[in-house]
């Protein structure tokens, strides 16, 4: 087909001599031009994909360039974790972390606290020479997942009122930090840690309060910890604001916790402020004997003791291995949450000595310790007495005795020593004084557990 302009112009199909008709030529050109029109767009919509294509590029590429800088910022603080020299100064030390604690307000996260880098307890260990003291029950737990549980096991912490007992390097003070409580104070009797921990309470200083205390938990006196908690109705089902925590000194760890218990029964100490709750590790075979029920192979007075005013929990183990030195032992995680009503009100020091009685001989009848409450002179008649009125079978072992039964026994022996004081003071460990008619016959205990 060949085509001319103007209005005079004819079109002729090649071949026929035919002429096309001007509405034929019309239409044509009509089709002509819509087919112009749909080529113009999608030579645009191709511009546009083009553009689309090198912005979704960019963008991936950017996402991409991101990351590889994350990489290596995370990289950088995990250098951080390297260890440091030896020959670093102390000073060098402090400074560089007095230099992070201006930084540390902007750490502050809705999850709780993030620490600027700090040495590891590691490289602090090593920097410091801290050489772990067995006197003093020395075992460092460095890993941070498991200072993490600890302190996840004490439940929620934020805002609240902390006691740690025997920080040592920190490791758990700095999980403890990292839950953002209102007041933490940490009672460490070795003076060789107070540089480290000075360091954390100055870190923390913006945001919280932290005192160190150098000197013995045993002297220590927890009611005067927290001037600013006020304190908290003991029958509220919400336990107070106050947690205990600590990896104990295993040398003390039974003797603190049953002086725990005391101030507990007494609401003194820790206690003064309500229903304080603890989270302590125990060697293995304490932290079984804590929570064992009746007819366990563990039961024993610190089972009875602590299932009397709390309800004990062992939450996890820890296996030795990750104590640096390693103990010879595994280590269990135990929560302590006094009860609301206290299975009984006798006073805790009676309780405490019957109990002691009831365990004191184990693979003997129960009817053997009891007896031993009792002067010689009254011994077979009030023995018979006791297990009568509290309707108890003198011939079960101890462990097979539930705590109510225990506590029958605790009340009958109380009631008994309100009508013949003499015998409240009996011990039958004590020396022989002649012609006292309190004279002590017995030597023969097994070892108290
Ligand atoms: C098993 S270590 C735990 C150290 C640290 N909390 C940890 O988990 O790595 C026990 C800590 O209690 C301290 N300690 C021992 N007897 C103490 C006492 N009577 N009063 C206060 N702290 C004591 C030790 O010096 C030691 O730092």
């Amino acid at each position: 087909m060949s085509s001319s302009e103007g209005p005079k112009s004819e079109f002729k199909i090649e071949g026929t001599g035919r002429t096309l008709k001007k509405t034929e030529v019309d239409f044509m050109r009509l089709i002509e031009q819509q087919n112009l029109q749909r080529v113009q767009k999608l030579q645009r919509q191709r511009r546009n994909n083009k553009l689309t294509g090198i912005a979704l590029g960019g963008t991936v590429l950017g996402i991409y360039l991101y990351s590889m800088f994350s990489v290596k910022q995370e990289k950088f603080l995990d250098d951080f974790e390297e260890p440091v020299k030896l020959e670093v100064e102390n000073k060098a030390l402090t400074q560089h972390t007095m230099a992070s604690a201006t930084r540390i307000s902007k750490a502050l996260t809705s999850s709780g606290v993030r620490l600027p880098p700090l040495p590891t307890i590691r490289d602090l260990v090593k920097l410091y020479q801290l050489r772990a003291i067995k006197q003093l029950s020395q075992n460092f737990l460095m890993d941070e997942r498991l200072t993490d549980k600890i302190v996840r096991a004490a439940g929620n912490i934020r805002d609240h009122y902390v006691l740690e007992v025997g920080p040592g390097p920190g490791g758990i003070t700095r999980s403890i930090i990292r839950q953002n409580p209102r007041h933490l104070v940490v009672v460490e009797k070795d003076r060789r840690f107070m540089p480290t921990m000075e360091m954390l309470a100055e870190v923390t200083q913006p945001f919280m309060r932290m005192d160190i205390v150098q000197g013995d938990i045993l002297n220590y006196r927890i009611e005067e910890a927290f001037p600013d908690c006020p304190p908290h109705d003991w029958m509220d089902k919400r336990r107070a604001p106050v947690h205990l925590i600590g990896n104990l000194p295993f040398a003390i760890s039974t003797r603190l916790l049953i002086n725990w218990l005391r101030d507990m029964s007494l609401r003194t100490g820790a206690w003064s402020y309500g229903r304080a709750s603890l989270t302590l590790t125990f060697q293995k075979e304490v932290a079984e004997r804590i929570v064992a029920p009746i007819l366990s192979e563990q039961r024993c007075r610190l089972s009875v003791m602590n299932q009397i005013w709390s309800s004990p929990d062992l939450r996890f183990m820890i296996s030795g291995r990750a104590f640096v030195p390693k103990p010879q032992v595994d280590v269990g995680v135990v929560t302590i949450v006094p009860l609301q009503t206290p299975l009984t009100q006798v006073h805790f020091d009676t309780v405490e000595k019957v109990i002691r009685h009831i365990f004191s001989m184990r693979q003997k009848y129960c009817r053997r310790g009891v007896s031993n409450l009792y002067p010689p002179a009254v011994r077979e008649e009030l023995t018979e007495l006791t297990f009568k009125r509290a309707e108890v079978d003198p011939l079960a072992r101890s462990f097979q005795l539930s705590v109510a039964e225990c506590l029958r026994i605790v009340e009958v022996y109380d009631d008994l020593v309100r009508q013949h004081p003499e015998i409240a003071s009996y011990d039958y460990r004590a020396p022989k004084v002649k012609g006292s008619g309190l004279e002590s016959d017995e030597q023969d205990s097994e070892t108290e557990r």
